[in-house]
């Protein structure tokens, strides 16, 4: 068990997840919060892999120099299951001490955080954790860094299909991203004005959607866009194109799938923002004896959650906002 009984001296941090665009702004917040803090600050290469590989690098102001603007993460990111078992994390636990780190970062989505609340949990080790996922899934914080940018590649792309649709007379079917969540699906779909919207939140029936296009054919609309959740539970767009197509052959359809265009880019500059605020909130939390939690921002204000809220609560779809998108793109 860690007792913390010096002050924070020494500090490090990972990414761990999906690259999430954004998560560059937020280590730059966290090197340098810590080193205007005389903190010294440890970077952990590919999540939580590189903490049981000891892949760890000193980070300096200048190694965070002109990354504020970039996709990605210079750390890189990895999905580490065995980071679910305890002996794996025992490890990570010692390589932590061996380094002589009193404290860690994570930047991560919902997944990142159960491992780094089990890590806070089961050795007292102070863990702060950002939010970083292009799912926007993560109770606490009104949104997650990188959700921003992905919905704008997504709309960039979905108006650009559009063109297509309506000069052919063609019914897209678009599958976005979340394996778990309608966030992406629901904002994009409002914003593309998309004729409907499958995500995994709410259980989907072929028949419904068919009688929906024929309602807008009634209405002399010859394409249309349906946006597709990748973890709709009637299966991704092409699942369900090929389920629609059974029932209305004589329509003409095709399918796109955006995949991890929506993980890359520059980040836009919400996310810029969010990503600094928070990354120097993180630091400030340590400093102030917080630990266990992951730090968000609610109504412009830096908020404060348990870890484990983040992913138990999870955040929540409107479905409200579901049925404002059927009404407003009949
Ligand atoms: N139950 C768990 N216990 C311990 N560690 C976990 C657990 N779930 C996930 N992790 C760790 O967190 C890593 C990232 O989790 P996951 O793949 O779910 O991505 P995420 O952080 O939710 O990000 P995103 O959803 O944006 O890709 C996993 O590879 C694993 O190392
Ligand atoms: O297939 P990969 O690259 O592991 O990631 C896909 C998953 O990651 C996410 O994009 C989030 O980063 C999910 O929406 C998606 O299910
Ligand atoms: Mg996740």
């Amino acid at each position: 068990m860690y007792t913390n009984s010096n002050k924070i001296k020494r500090i490090a941090l990972l990414t761990s997840g999906g690259d999430a665009p954004g998560m560059n702004a937020a280590i730059r917040a966290i090197v340098r919060t810590g080193i205007y803090n005389n903190l010294e600050v440890v970077g952990i290469k590919n999540g939580f892999s590189g903490l049981l590989k000891k892949d760890f690098v000193e980070m300096k102001s200048n190694s965070v120099s002109k990354i504020i603007s970039r996709g990605g993460t210079i750390l890189k990111s990895a999905r580490c299951k065995e980071f679910k078992l305890k002996e794996t994390r025992e490890k990570a636990f010692a390589n932590l001490r061996e380094m002589g780190i009193d404290a860690l970062i994570v930047n991560g989505g919902d997944g990142s955080f159960r491992g780094a609340d089990l890590l806070s949990k089961e050795f007292g080790f102070p863990v702060i954790g950002i939010p970083c996922t292009i799912d926007n899934d993560i109770y606490g914080t009104d949104f997650t860094i990188g959700f921003d940018t992905a919905i704008n590649t997504v709309i960039e792309a979905v108006d650009k299909i559009r063109d297509t649709a309506e000069s052919h007379n063609i019914i897209f079917f678009v599958e976005v991203m979340g394996r778990d969540s309608g966030f992406i699906a629901l904002y994009t779909s409002i914003a593309s004005g998309a004729e409907a919207t499958l995500l995994p939140e709410v259980k989907t029936d072929i028949k419904q959607i068919c009688s929906y296009m024929e309602q807008e054919r009634r209405a002399n609309k010859t394409s249309g866009i349906i946006i597709v959740a990748e973890g709709d539970k009637e299966g991704g767009a092409t699942e369900i194109a090929r389920k629609v197509k059974e029932q209305l052959p004589e329509y003409e359809t095709r399918v796109t799938i955006l995949g991890h265009i929506q993980r890359g880019g520059n980040p836009s500059c919400k996310d810029r923002v969010l990503a600094s605020i928070l990354g120097h909130g993180a630091v400030t939390a340590l400093l102030e004896g917080k630990q266990g939690v992951m730090v968000g921002m609610a109504h412009n204000r830096t908020v404060y959650t348990p870890l484990e809220e983040t992913y138990l609560k999870h955040d929540q779809i409107d479905h409200n906002w579901i049925e404002v998108s059927k009404i407003i793109s009949l």
